[in-house]
């Protein structure tokens, strides 16, 4: 703090902070929320204030103290490939945090590993579509970071499914709020709430308020919109206390690094098949993609600045972006299982789109034929050969302009993190 104010500075903002959480806290005693931050129920004989504003200079590393660990913060889907990016880089990057709490329906043993540092760690075994598991583990909590979701666009759930652990869950989320008394809501949401569309229509470098016709069918991009629509919406209620609930959905593009299981199965397959991998998509079709750390470093972003700036930052969505090339969904893929041993062989009169669209049927058709009997989900199918196939790339500054987000991983960092991780997996190439 001293650092952001000077001296005097940081006397005169200590004074005014201690009376300002004296003030809140006798205005909320009896409702069980302090000014925003609802009120820690265990450990704690009095109410804990809140930091607030002054809480948010806080700079990563000025932490040791006990002191200033007051916050709770829950991560659903915190066992996910994105998820435990966001726990890792909250427990790094949030020295406000006091306990962290993973829910998650399967809980990875990495868990445990986390739970000697100075921030309580708390692993929930839970499942967002159960009301009551959700509102137990949201109760208490300052912010919620809800990234749960059933990613599948392979046809490996049924739309039920989908919807009831995308939407079903994520109203579970936001009512849990409401409830409880928890103030700040981050919500993932996916560039699928936007496109790319049925139709094919290309997004060239678009930003939040380009115009594009998003129009959806299949199941995991409708569920996102009806989500990311229930969270926007949200934002404002009045939660336990009065106060009112601050929402913002992101957004991110194609997400890699290291756990993306579908690059995992690229390299695999690629390793099948003696070292090659088959060009399918044309080079000229741009797919953003973003690196796992800055999506999960937005997060915690963001999530520190709600409060501060919640008027601004309430009930708005954000693309993540940051240095990634523009490229094609293959040659970006290639950045990383290139320089693994694997290369991708051209092969536009082997596989013309055609040929591709063909097969991409045929896989549907079969996933259907044999479902009584197995699930055959593989990669290829109308939808994804679509999306694979359609320009879709974001250029923005929004979350730079609303909460000062800046990538923490430049291109180089990423690439080289990403390829560690797969030089790393079983049977390199090399
Ligand atoms: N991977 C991407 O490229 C991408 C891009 C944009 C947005 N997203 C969004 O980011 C979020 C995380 O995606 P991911 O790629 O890390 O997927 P993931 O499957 O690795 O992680 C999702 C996590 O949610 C958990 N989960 C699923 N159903 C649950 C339930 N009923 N209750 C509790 N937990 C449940 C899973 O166990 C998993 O750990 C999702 O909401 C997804 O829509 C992902
Ligand atoms: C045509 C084939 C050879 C290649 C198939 C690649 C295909 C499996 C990839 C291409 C694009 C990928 C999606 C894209 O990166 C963005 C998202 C949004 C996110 O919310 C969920 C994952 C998803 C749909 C990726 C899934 C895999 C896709 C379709």
């Amino acid at each position: 703090m001293a650092r952001v104010l000077g001296t005097e500075g940081w006397r005169l903002g200590w004074c005014l902070f201690l009376e300002w959480a004296r003030r809140e806290e006798e205005q909320a005693e009896g409702d069980g929320v302090v000014a925003g931050w609802p009120r820690r129920r265990e450990k704690t004989a009095r109410p804990v204030a809140s930091l607030g504003i002054l809480g948010a200079w806080l700079q990563p590393g000025m932490a040791e103290s006990t002191e200033v660990r007051k916050l709770v913060y829950l991560v659903t889907g915190g066992c996910g490939f994105l998820g435990e990016h966001v726990v890792r880089m909250l427990l790094q990057r949030e020295p406000r945090l006091s306990e962290l709490r993973v829910f998650d329906l399967h809980l990875g043993p990495w868990l445990e590993e986390l739970k000697t540092g100075p921030v309580q760690v708390t692993a929930i075994q839970g499942d967002v579509t159960q009301a009551h598991e959700v509102a137990a583990a949201v109760a208490g909590a300052h912010v919620v970071i809800h990234a749960a979701g059933l990613v599948d666009v392979f046809g490996r759930a049924s739309p039920k499914t989908i919807h009831e652990v995308n939407v079903q869950g994520t109203k579970n989320v936001i009512e849990a709020c409401v409830q409880t008394g928890t103030r700040f809501l981050v919500y993932t949401s996916s560039m699928e709430v936007v496109g790319p569309n049925i139709k094919g229509h290309p997004f060239y470098r678009g930003n939040e308020d380009t115009p594009y016709e998003a129009v959806h069918k299949h199941p995991y991009p409708c569920s996102k919109a009806q989500a990311e629509r229930l969270v926007l919406e949200a934002n404002g209620r009045e939660v336990r206390g009065g106060l009112p609930l601050v929402t913002c959905a992101l957004r991110p593009t194609g997400i890699y690094g290291e756990g993306h299981q579908i690059m995992r199965d690229f390299y695999h397959q690629g390793l099948r098949l003696g070292g090659r991998l088959f060009r399918a998509i044309p080079a000229s079709v741009e797919h953003g993609r973003v690196y796992v750390g800055n999506v999960a470093w937005m997060h915690v972003l963001v999530a520190r600045e709600l409060e501060r700036r919640a008027a601004l930052v309430g009930g708005q969505v954000y693309f993540c972006y940051d240095e990634s090339p523009y490229k094609s969904y293959e040659d970006f893929n290639m950045e990383f299982l290139g320089p693994c041993g694997l290369r991708l062989v051209e092969t536009r009169l082997l596989a013309p789109y055609w040929l591709l669209m063909l097969l991409a049927v045929l896989n549907a058709l079969l996933q259907w034929l044999l479902r009584p009997l197995l699930l055959y989900a593989p990669l290829l199918n109308p939808y994804t050969l679509a999306v694979a196939n359609t320009t879709f790339t974001v250029s923005t500054d929004k979350a730079q302009r609303h909460f000062g987000y800046e990538p923490l991983f430049s291109w180089e960092d990423s690439r080289t993190r990403t390829i560690r991780w797969v030089r790393a997996m079983e049977g390199s190439a090399q």
